[in-house]
């Protein structure tokens, strides 16, 4: 029997996210039409003897994510729980302070996967690959091949070319390592919670050692990558299986567009029930659509949302009960909940694509800032923003509530 692991992380977390993430937890927020981690539950529940899918992280349970669990436990027929850490322990401190529920029941092997990536998540292959290759306790870590400049923002695995075993593994290092990075998605099994221990342990030693601190529960923080797959790199226990099907990070705004149309190509094999076509019979597109109004690539309609006759949008989010009234464009934007745009307004933002002519690039998840200044981006509207007829919105991004009454350009309107 299998288990599954989602790392949902908490709110501190999701700062370039803002302000998007004051509305809903970033684990929530839509991506190609359902929520992020809706995509992960998918592939785990698809995958033969799966039992169970836990969430772990540090949100205050609300009513958001408790609907969300149960809707999805109706649809995928499985079990979903969400366990909450009473701190941030890292992303191995918190499956090792839930180690009891994840081994109940005697799972022979467990995925754990980051909510804040986009993937085709190939975990059958991940679980053929370890039969096949390595050791019988041997973890699988999901691996993709990066530009060398991008892979220094990833943790970066040196493999034996002939066994797949990882040799050396460094998190995010400061100068070249290796172009193949850790996609934050593993397969585990029980064992390595003896590896979590002994990390576990030494760290309350070294804490009797020290002065008294002010973080407790400093002993349970252990990261997996720093302080599990550093140390198993070279034992024999660790290996890498490599994937050329799609994955991206989710860290940014401008990175959940790119993600949604990474997914939104996927659908035309997995889920075509989801796209809108142009024909009749189709799928219904809820909210009232003017024929003349242009709408994609890569855009998703929340529900309730309604397009006024010649609009046009692309590359963009709109989330639902959202009025995009006549005549306006919206391009490379996330426009929030419940948000108007006014007649012939045009609300525009850069986009962060990766370089489409380098077959190994990454998506650069941007800080907001750079040398004082806003970055370029996608341009957010939080929710219930309210954009006059005929101006302009520019990179920018506007908090929730606001009722613009001109246009702005490279702008964050507090
Ligand atoms: N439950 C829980 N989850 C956490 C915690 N800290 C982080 N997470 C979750 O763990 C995932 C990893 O988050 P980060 O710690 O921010 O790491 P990262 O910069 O995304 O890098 C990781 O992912 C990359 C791939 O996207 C990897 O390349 C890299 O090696 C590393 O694993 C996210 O889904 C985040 O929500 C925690 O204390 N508790």
């Amino acid at each position: 029997m299998l288990k599954a692991v989602i790392l949902i992380g908490g709110p501190q977390k999701g700062t370039r996210f803002r302000p998007l993430s004051f509305e809903v937890p970033k684990p929530l927020f839509p991506v190609a039409g359902v929520p992020m981690l809706q995509h992960h539950i998918e592939a785990c529940a698809k995958v033969p003897n799966m039992k169970e899918i836990l969430l772990i992280g540090f949100y205050q349970p609300n009513e958001e994510l408790t609907r969300f669990l149960v809707n999805a436990q109706q649809e995928f027929k499985i079990s979903i729980r969400y366990l909450q850490e009473y701190a941030a322990l890292g992303t191995g401190g918190g499956i090792y302070h839930f180690r009891d529920q994840i081994v109940s029941g005697s799972p022979e092997a467990f995925f754990v996967l980051n909510a804040d990536v986009s993937s085709a998540f190939p975990l059958t292959e991940m679980l053929s690959f370890q039969k096949e290759h390595g050791e019988p306790n041997s973890f699988v870590i999901l691996g993709t091949t990066a530009n060398r400049t991008q892979s220094l923002n990833y943790g970066c695995i040196v493999e034996n070319e002939e066994t797949n075993e990882v040799l050396h593994y460094v998190e995010k290092p400061s100068t070249f390592v290796s172009d193949i990075i850790n996609c934050g998605i593993y397969l585990f099994n029980p064992d390595i919670f003896q590896h979590i221990g002994t990390v576990f342990q030494k760290n309350q030693q070294d804490m009797l050692l020290e002065e008294p601190t002010n973080g407790w529960h400093r002993a349970e923080a252990i990261r997996l990558e720093q302080d599990i797959f550093t140390a198993l790199a070279g034992q024999g226990k660790l290996y890498v299986y490599k994937t050329l099907s799609f994955w991206s990070q989710i860290k940014s705004a401008g990175s959940a567009i790119y993600a949604s149309r990474l997914y939104l190509n996927q659908y035309h094999k997995t889920h075509p029930e989801r796209l809108a076509v142009n024909k009749e019979g189709g799928p219904k597109i809820s909210g009232k659509i003017h024929k003349p109004s242009v709408l994609g690539p890569n855009v998703s309609i929340g529900t309730g949302v309604t397009i006024g006759a010649g609009v046009r949008v692309r590359e963009s989010v709109i989330l639902h009960g959202a009025n995009l009234q006549d005549h306006c464009c919206v391009l490379n934007s996330i426009v929030g909940w419940d948000s108007t745009i006014g007649k012939w307004a045009r609300v525009e933002g850069t986009p962060s694509d990766p370089n489409p002519n380098d077959p190994y690039a990454k998506i650069d998840s941007e800080t907001l800032f750079r040398d004082g200044k806003l970055t370029p981006s996608i341009t957010i509207l939080g929710c219930n923003v309210t954009i006059p007829s005929e101006v302009i919105i520019l990179n920018s991004i506007v908090l929730p509530h606001k009722d613009l009454n001109r246009g702005f350009k490279n702008q964050i309107i507090l």
